[in-house]
């Protein structure tokens, strides 16, 4: 039936139920289980939940860590939720902001048996929808039904996990002349994903030729950087550096993709700012939070050069993990340009630390 969501659309949907605190019915291997994000959690939902069955708590690996409880399943662990347990139990336990006022959150008991791929999208729903990568899972006996009872989302996992590793095809939706002080030629694309995901901006310097080699930049927003001109990162000075660079040139592409906080979304990217005062790195912030270093996804920028139609880039990074992918991605990279500015006394760590564990190079 042509009129009915596929389902890369029930997934957005999924994303939005997951943000008002609305359960998801998961299915998969003849199981099905309620899936709700901890983080937009009620009372009152939680007390519906249990009463439908014993919830289990699946959390990120790199969450686990830090709370000292076993992941037998690799990626992520499943805690046990104990009867007792209210939504600010589990609110501690998704979220790291209290962990060195309260160490102690424990003893948690994990579960070893039986399979976690409903949890494992649980999580990866929840990290998609740019909430903490933690979901309460409530096994019941017949999803479907209890779906259209309730009128939730339903997901099939053999549909959902593939859907979740693709790309969403994008397209262009228009373009518009925008002098800039970098350059009088500017012109800004809008490029809009098919599965209503955030949109993704192209600003073209001048007329590139296509078949030449672009002097390129794929730069992740950051709010902070950008907008406030934060000194905690090099973002703003790089962007404006990245334009200036193909203003003099008088050609270029830079792609303004959001990917805020490196795919954690600007909300968890705070929650990173406020480990970072208690005294963690860049990276131990995100392993605390549960999530990995960077979650971003730079298929986007190789996808939307290609549909601009170029083919290979003169790449501005420091990043070898974005030259690695433009590569991977088919786009040919000619040359790292490096983009070095913006050092300020209160990001010389900040730069470090992405050298020293994110490979960056100097
Ligand atoms: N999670 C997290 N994100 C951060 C932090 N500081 C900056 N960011 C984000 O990191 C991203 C910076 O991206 P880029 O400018 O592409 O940086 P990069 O990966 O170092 O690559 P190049 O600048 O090309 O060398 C932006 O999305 C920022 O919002 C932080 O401490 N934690
Ligand atoms: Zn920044």
């Amino acid at each position: 039936m042509t009129l009915a969501p596929t389902i890369t659309e029930r997934l957005t949907r999924a994303r939005g139920d997951l943000r008002m605190g609305v359960p998801v019915v998961l299915s998969g291997g003849g199981r099905a289980a309620l899936v709700v994000a901890v983080e937009a959690l009620t009372a009152e939902r939680l007390a519906a939940l249990r009463a439908l069955g014993a919830a289990e708590l699946a959390l990120t690996a790199r969450r686990a860590e830090t709370l000292k409880a076993r992941a037998y399943d690799g990626d992520l662990a499943r805690i046990m939720v104990p009867a007792a347990a209210d939504v600010a139990w589990l609110r501690a336990l998704a979220d790291p902001a209290d962990d060195l006022r309260m160490p102690m959150k424990g003893p948690l008991r994990s579960v070893r048996e039986g399979p976690a791929d409903l949890h494992r999208a649980g999580i990866a729903l929840a990290k998609s929808a740019h909430l903490l990568p933690a979901a309460l899972v409530v096994p019941v006996p017949n999803g479907l039904a209890l779906a259209a009872e309730l009128g939730l989302t339903f997901l099939p996992l053999d549909a959902v996990a593939p859907a979740l590793l693709l790309l969403s095809p994008l397209h262009e939706v228009t373009s518009a002349r925008l002098p800039m002080v970098a350059s009088d030629a500017g012109r800004v694309h809008i490029f809009r994903p098919e599965d209503g995901g955030d949109e993704h901006y192209a600003i073209e310097i001048g007329q590139p030729d296509r078949k030449a080699p672009v002097l390129a930049r794929l730069h992740s927003a950051c709010f902070t950087g950008d907008v406030l001109g934060s000194l905690k990162c090099d973002c703003g000075p790089q962007l404006r550096a990245a334009l200036a660079q193909m203003g003099t040139e008088g050609a270029g592409v830079l792609l303004y993709l959001n990917q805020e906080g490196r795919g954690i979304g600007l909300a968890n990217k705070m929650r990173a700012y406020s480990l970072q005062d208690q005294g963690f790195d860049t990276v131990e912030a995100n392993h605390r939070l549960g999530f990995e270093d960077d979650e971003r996804d730079f298929r986007i920028g190789a996808d939307i050069l290609r549909r601009m139609g170029f083919s290979a880039v003169r790449l501005l990074t420091n990043n070898p993990k974005k030259l690695a992918m433009m590569e991977s991605c088919g786009l040919q990279v000619v040359e790292r340009v490096p983009l070095q500015v913006g050092q300020t006394a209160q990001n010389a760590g900040y730069l470090a630390t992405k050298a020293a564990k994110s490979g960056h190079l100097l």
